[in-house]
């Protein structure tokens, strides 16, 4: 059985647009940076350490795969989380305001067999935004749990000027890469 260790209400539903019958694990992983990693290197680890703990979670069972997924927003290789206020939030739009930044999503699937992943890099430019822009958007509240403070599925579509990527992958699942994936993964024997 396929599982998706996320509290996220978007994977659930960019996972079942692939029509794929999964089950939520529930795995808290911390998403903290080592100062060697690389942004594509952490996104990764805390995609793989998400999965894994979902695997520990389900007592690892012969039949139990795990999909775990982590997306951040990049700029000038530095990582752009979740804003942690509205301030933070504000902070981080007037640093993406008329400049082209990263979203990396990872995605890894885990079973008992192994361990496999696919990755996504999309390149997102935004308008620019003078302050009132950016209260204005910090006061809808979408900023919040979304890495780089935006929502490219509701009003922050109003914020970018240009998509070079996945659509999902910026929404926290790279759908083309999550069905290859589960493709190449196959049902454990
Ligand atoms: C850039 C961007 C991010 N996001 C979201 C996707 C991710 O859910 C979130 C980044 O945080 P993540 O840590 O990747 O995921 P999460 O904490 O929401 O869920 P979980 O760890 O339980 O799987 O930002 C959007 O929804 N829209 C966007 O346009």
């Amino acid at each position: 059985m396929l599982h998706l260790a996320s509290q996220s209400p978007r994977r659930r539903e960019l996972l079942t647009q692939l029509g794929v019958a999964f089950r939520v694990v529930d795995v808290d992983v911390p998403e903290l940076r080592a100062a060697q990693e690389s942004p594509l290197e952490y996104v990764s680890r805390v995609a793989r350490d998400k999965a894994r703990a979902g695997l520990v979670a389900l007592a690892g069972g012969a039949d139990a795969q795990v999909l775990g997924a982590d997306t951040e927003v990049v700029l000038d290789d530095e990582v752009f989380g979740k804003p942690r206020d509205a301030s933070d939030a504000a902070a981080m739009l007037r640093r993406l305001s008329a400049r082209t930044h990263a979203v990396v999503s990872v995605v890894w699937l885990v079973d008992a067999r192994g361990e496999r992943s696919a990755s996504s890099v999309s390149r997102v430019r935004f308008a620019e935004l003078d302050e009132a822009a950016i209260a204005a958007y910090v006061a809808t509240g979408e900023s919040f749990g979304k890495a780089g403070a935006y929502a490219i599925q509701g009003r922050g579509a109003a914020l970018v000027e240009h998509l070079e990527g996945s659509y999902s992958g910026v929404m926290g699942l790279p759908l083309f890469e999550t069905a290859r994936l589960l493709r190449e993964g196959g049902a454990p024997g």
